[in-house]
């Protein structure tokens, strides 16, 4: 094989200047314009590769680039007048997740008995941002501005720390859903778990640190089959990974609360719902499919056994999230050291009574007075377990708490504000 010397550089970066130079020269002028083409595919290729591929596990670390947009002139004002106390003895809160279902509704409260909140929320698309904007629209009259970035960014945690020394954190910003998690696992692990450790780290080196309230789940019970279940009862058997997350972050939590002095509470929410829910949830597309005359798919367990959930209304949930604030210890830590013991809480937020997911669909039929199409399935093994149903003593105890809105009434409430959000089924949730 005839092996060309000539256009080899004998040792690296030396080349041999003789008469084939021109011609290498011009050879080199016809090359820019395929170089240039073939960079710009490149580039072409690596923008379609970052930006529009399907999620993967780093999705929404991806997210959460393209959503942060905070700063500006008038930045620290809006934060600093959306944390403005009016309560004697108020709490400056900020409230992560604050354009999510729970993370509104709990601002709106706090904000209107006088405490000083700031939202942040990375308006994320798992489902219709739309309603989130809407959410948000609420709050901006309400006085709430919130702050447009991910929990993952801790340049602008501390930033915000750096404007408002918050007492207090309202952690509520994660990945939810159960049957998601199959679906797109890597969301799950940066939100609620890498977010949550974000979150952790910023309290941790605050000066004053705050106390904060955050956000478990009742499927941290798993597989326990102890009825109805308590806090005391065992959680090391999730069956899906949110519910792995959820336990992750219980048990992160208690390492911040050992080693840095942090006060934190849990709360374990069961199957929270009402009005401006969550569309991915049953009781929200269950409502939409109804209407829409399309089928519904009803899980029950093996011999016909009922599915069931502590359903648990969002008023009653709201008033549990600000129980747990205001009986909320401070932190002991200064400067990311611990001084002394700090307070560690969890708590169940229940409903105890679990009503099995058919009778939900009947009490929605009357509400829609349309018949659903029932299609119902063995319970696929998506993670779902069979039954949820909380023991709330000690939230009773400790919190005052106490759920007063059985299903029937919840579900009338949701199904109004259903209607007039989205106009009798003609515009619909998607
Ligand atoms: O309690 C909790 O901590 C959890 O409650 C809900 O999770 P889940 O109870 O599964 O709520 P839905 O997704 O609304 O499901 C409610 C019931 O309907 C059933 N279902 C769901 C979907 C479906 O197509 N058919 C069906 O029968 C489920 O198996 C379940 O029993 C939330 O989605 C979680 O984010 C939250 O953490």
């Amino acid at each position: 094989m005839k092996h060309n010397i000539e256009s080899n550089p004998s040792t690296p970066g030396k080349f041999k200047m003789d008469k084939s130079s021109y011609n290498n020269r011009l050879r080199l002028h016809s090359y820019i314009p395929k170089l240039a083409f073939w960079s710009l595919v490149f580039l072409g290729l690596l923008y379609i590769f970052f930006y529009k591929s399907p999620p993967a596990l780093s999705d929404l670390s991806r997210r959460s680039l393209r959503t942060s947009s905070y700063g500006g002139p008038n930045f620290s004002q809006k934060v600093k007048a959306s944390a403005k106390i009016t309560l004697r003895n108020g709490k400056s809160i900020l409230v992560t997740g604050a354009a999510g279902f729970v993370g509104s509704h709990v601002s709106t409260a706090l904000k209107r008995r006088g405490d000083g909140v700031v939202g942040l929320d990375n308006f994320n698309d798992y489902y219709d941002p739309s309603l989130k904007r809407a959410r948000q629209a609420h709050l901006e009259r309400a006085g709430v501005y919130i702050v447009e970035g991910d929990i993952n960014d801790v340049v602008l945690l501390k930033k915000l720390f750096d404007i408002v020394p918050f007492t207090h954190v309202m952690h509520l910003a994660a990945q939810a859903g159960v049957r998601y998690a199959m679906v797109n696992p890597g969301s799950y692990v940066h939100s609620n778990i890498a977010g949550l450790v974000s979150v952790l780290e910023v309290c941790k080196n605050a000066n004053p640190q705050p106390a904060i309230v955050w956000a478990s789940s009742s499927s941290v019970y798993g597989l326990n089959s102890n009825v109805p279940f308590s806090e005391r009862d065992r959680t090391d058997q999730p069956a899906s990974l949110y519910a792995a997350t959820k336990k992750a972050g219980e048990e992160i939590a208690h390492t911040y609360n050992h080693i840095y002095g942090l006060s934190l509470t849990g709360l374990r929410f069961f199957t929270v719902y009402g009005p401006w829910g969550r569309p991915d949830m049953a009781y929200f597309f269950f409502s939409r499919d109804i209407l829409k005359g399309k089928s519904i798919p009803i899980f029950e367990a093996a011999n016909h056994g009922n599915v069931a959930r502590d359903f648990t209304y969002i008023e009653d949930i709201v008033k549990g999230c600000l129980a747990a604030l205001d009986t909320s210890k401070k932190s002991t830590g200064t400067g990311g050291k611990k001084k002394g013991p700090a307070q560690l809480r969890v708590y169940n937020l229940g409903n105890t009574s679990p009503v099995p997911v058919s009778d939900l669909v009947s009490i929605l039929e009357k509400l829609l007075k349309k018949k659903a199409k029932r299609l119902v399935m063995k319970l696929p093994r998506n993670g779902d377990v069979q039954f949820t149903h909380a023991n709330i003593s000690l939230a009773q105890q400790e919190l005052g708490y106490k759920p007063v809105t059985d299903l029937q009434t919840g579900l009338r409430k949701f199904v109004q504000w259903y209607l007039s959000y989205y106009g009798n089924g003609k515009k619909s949730s998607q």
